[in-house]
């Protein structure tokens, strides 16, 4: 099926509703046409070859191009395409998956629930909280408090628990008994404050909440250890551990949504290890099966796990898909390469401490770019107007995207979140490539200033 870029431009146009698009001004520049990727790189149907400095979306934490996982799936797809998980039966890979999984997850989860998405995974763990409750005798411990700016996806009860406000206008959301408090985003709210003192302060918006609602009304917090979408809002060390004092204080579940920050992306397995907490329930898809089939999955701590199990009766909730044995084949592949190449274990002791240093060595020279920022993998900067007086320009995200075009037309891939630029690299990737992309990267940054901030020539 040989076809050409225009050709395949034209088919998308005519038939293709894309994700988060305007489709009308996507069709009218045209789609890039993606066509095969190894490692850290991808190419396009014209032969470029572009760095891809998201790993897809934040979820190829193994690089692209794995014979061996493709080899995984061609042999279950033969075996066994496809079996359900409902009614009392199982196969070898979800099973082989489930152990796997407890085993790379902190003490005390030994179950999870699957799905095919993060955003399934976070519905999911709408219903069994809600679910748990009540199977305990509470049932009006149902509200879930969210943070305005988290990004938890884009299913009815996913896009609620989300505080994007432009989600929230387009379907008449959030759904009754999710709530939001604001973000802890030191650079923008830290006022006068020490870091450890907003870190504090912005945990205690969550017991404001609480009492405003009644924590006999609460059933969860929910959060991203840092969040993603969001713009990689890292918090202050103290307001983790200051969450989990006031969530054990009120008999609130904690639930940290590691879609992103989960396998490794930030040098831990999962990103509330860095803090030290230890949730009820955690959320992830993405790096579970580094994209490379539709897999999610809730890990359920002992509490609640042991409250379903004895009290929860039938749990009313599941997908045709969970557990499906060529997905959990993958991502048993891919979660045992991580561990087993040690590619987790180099994140936190090697290229993610290099690329923190590069990153800030490298950004830190320009004009209009603060809190430059991150751990592991995952970092930032907040394109800025003023850096002395922290002012944000103006209509937020302009210049964000302004920049991000930049990197895109030089076959770079990073984010824009607003404002803030982030990046989120292959787990694999090595220090040559992070001096290669963040080479490129500032010679991006560099036209922007020059063209786009000060109207210089190009
Ligand atoms: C923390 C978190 N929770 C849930 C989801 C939803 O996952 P699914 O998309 O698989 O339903 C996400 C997804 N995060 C996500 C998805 C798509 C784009 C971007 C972006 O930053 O542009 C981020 C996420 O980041």
């Amino acid at each position: 099926m040989k076809q050409n870029t225009e050709a395949w431009r034209a088919l998308d146009a005519a038939h293709h509703l894309h994700p988060f698009s305007d489709t009308k001004g996507l069709n009218a520049q045209g789609a890039r046409v993606i066509t095969r990727a190894e490692g850290i790189y991808l190419w396009d149907s014209e032969g470029n070859q572009i760095i891809d400095g998201m790993a897809g979306l934040w979820c190829v934490n193994i690089g692209y191009g794995r014979k061996d996982l493709a080899e995984v799936a061609k042999r279950q797809m033969e075996e066994l395409a496809y079996y359900n998980t409902f009614f009392k039966t199982t196969n070898p890979q979800v099973a082989e998956l489930s152990k796997l999984l407890a085993e790379v997850a902190p003490e005390g989860f030994e179950h999870v629930f699957y799905t095919n998405s993060g955003s399934e995974s976070v519905d999911t763990m709408i219903r069994m909280v809600r679910h748990y409750w009540s199977s305990v005798g509470k049932p009006e411990k149902k509200v879930l408090i969210g943070r305005w700016n988290g990004y938890h996806g884009s299913t009815i009860g996913g896009a609620s628990m989300g505080g994007m406000t432009y989600m929230h206008e387009q379907g008449d959301l959030p759904i009754p008994g999710i709530v939001h408090v604001e973000q802890p985003w030191y650079y923008k709210h830290g006022k006068d404050m020490t870091p450890e003192e907003f870190g504090l302060a912005a945990a205690r918006w969550i017991e404001d909440k609480i009492l405003e609602v009644g924590a006999d009304k609460v059933a969860a917090f929910v959060g991203e250890p840092i969040q993603g979408a969001g713009g990689v809002i890292i918090p202050p060390a103290t307001y983790w551990p200051e969450v989990e004092r006031i969530c054990r204080k009120y008999d609130i579940l904690m639930v940290c949504d590691e879609v992103i920050c989960g396998f490794g992306r930030t040098g831990q397995w999962f990103g509330h290890e860095l803090y030290g907490v230890k949730p009820d329930l955690f959320t992830t898809a993405k790096g579970l099966s580094s994209g490379y089939l539709p897999i999610g999955a809730v890990f359920v701590g002992e509490r609640v796990a042991q409250g379903l199990i004895e009290h929860g009766g039938d749990f009313n909730h599941g997908f045709t898909y969970s557990g499906h044995p060529v997905c959990c084949a993958v991502a048993r592949a891919n979660v045992t390469a991580l561990r087993d190449e040690g590619i987790v274990a180099r994140v936190r002791e090697e290229t993610g401490p290099y690329m923190q240093a590069k990153w800030r060595e490298t950004f830190g020279q320009f004009d209009h770019v603060d809190d430059v920022r991150g751990v592991g993998l995952i970092q930032a900067f907040t394109l800025v107007k003023d850096k002395q007086k922290r002012e944000l320009f103006d209509n937020w995200g302009t210049m964000g995207l302004a920049c991000r075009d930049i990197f895109f037309r030089e076959n770079l891939i990073m984010r824009a979140c607003g404002d803030h630029i982030v990046a989120a690299p292959p787990l694999v990737i090595s220090k040559r490539e992070i001096d290669e992309m963040l080479g490129r990267a500032a010679r991006c940054v560099e036209e922007f200033e020059r063209v786009v901030v000060r109207g210089q020539p190009g």
